[in-house]
């Protein structure tokens, strides 16, 4: 792929950003939405929303409380080593992970964790282990104090936004507004903070923050650290063009069921993280997936004589498992 990518873009005017506060507002002001985000889907895959009314406390706990887990000792944080628990929940290291195969490692370290209730109550463990992924409960680190809370406070509001999309998404695709809601039961996978040291190695030690990927569920909302950049996108022109946090922002790419689902019409962007910054940075990544029993076959708006189905149908389990599995295998053993 790298020899096709003719230069890197300074700036991140190419990625529109969407004011989303009126994802609930009459049905004229979601179809001008639901435009503005299909015409992003269909260009580069990705876009920032403003207005998805997370509010900043709950953004600035997470942060607080993520900055403080990653600067525990190594030994203490591998207690919680994710492949101990089989479920991506938990604590991943430093080159843990090599996403993109001609690379040596990822410099990136992890905390993920999946869906589960604020308020623990008696049906807590069955849904705490209805994930598709890979069952299993989540695990918490003991310190800092407020970590589960905070993090499962932002998990929450995320999730509200996710669901948004899902129905901005739909209305996109000229489908019922409700086309997600009963295949979405289950539609947050995976949590992960994630903390990007410094790289201050040559610039093609074959070490990068996360290689170049696409994520491979339907779509992800990124919380990135104001002020550092990192994160950059594949365009359509195959350029790299930096993700510049903007503050009060939400980064949200399509990924490849969704474009799946899409027959290719929204796009799943190859995106990478490289933080050569000279200071720390963190993030927050939230996948977002559909219920493992739901077959992916193309919504009608997307095929025709000229764009016949591109993919055979497969059930969401299935592709998840193959993709986890393709995914986990090319890591690194557990120690
Ligand atoms: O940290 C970032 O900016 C990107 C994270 C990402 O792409 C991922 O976790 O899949
Ligand atoms: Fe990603």
């Amino acid at each position: 792929m790298s020899a096709k990518v003719v230069s890197l873009m300074p700036d991140s005017a190419a990625i529109p950003v969407i004011d989303i506060s009126n994802a609930t507002g009459t049905q004229e002001q979601k179809t001008v939405l639901a435009r503005k985000i299909k015409t992003a889907c269909m260009e580069d895959g990705i876009f920032y929303v403003t207005g998805h009314g997370i509010p900043e406390e709950t953004i600035d706990n997470v942060f607080s409380a993520m900055r403080a887990y990653f600067s525990l000792p190594l030994e203490t944080k591998m207690k919680l080593y994710h492949k101990r628990s089989g479920n991506f929940r938990g604590y991943g290291p430093l080159l843990d992970s090599n996403i993109e195969p001609s690379n040596r490692g990822d410099l990136l370290e992890g905390f993920g964790a999946g869906w589960q209730e604020l308020f623990p109550d008696e049906n807590d463990e069955k849904k705490e282990n209805s994930s598709h992924a890979k069952p299993g409960a989540n695990v918490w680190p003991s310190e800092p104090a407020p970590f589960r809370k905070a993090y499962l406070n932002y998990y929450h509001a995320a999730v509200g936004v996710g669901r948004m999309l899902y129905r901005l998404f739909a209305l996109a695709l000229d489908l019922p507004e409700t086309y997600f809601d009963d295949k979405t039961n289950d539609l947050a996978t995976n949590m992960r903070t994630l903390h990007y040291p410094p790289q201050t190695g040559p610039v093609n030690d074959g070490i990068v923050g996360l290689g170049a990927h696409t994520d491979f569920e339907c779509f992800t909302i990124l919380w990135q650290e104001p002020g550092i950049q990192a994160l950059q996108v594949l365009n359509s022109e195959m350029r790299w063009i930096n993700a510049t946090p903007i503050p009060g922002t939400l980064v949200v790419n399509i990924a490849d069921l969704l474009a799946r689902w899409t027959n290719d019409v929204f796009k799943s962007p190859v995106h990478r993280a490289i933080n050569r910054s000279g200071v720390p940075r963190y993030s927050i990544a939230l996948f977002f997936g559909a219920d493992s029993q739901v077959q992916i076959e193309p919504v009608p708006s997307c095929i025709s004589s000229e764009q016949p189905p591109k993919y055979e149908i497969i059930s969401v389990g299935d592709y998840v498992q193959k993709r986890i599995e393709d995914m986990y295998y090319q890591t690194v053993p557990p120690p």
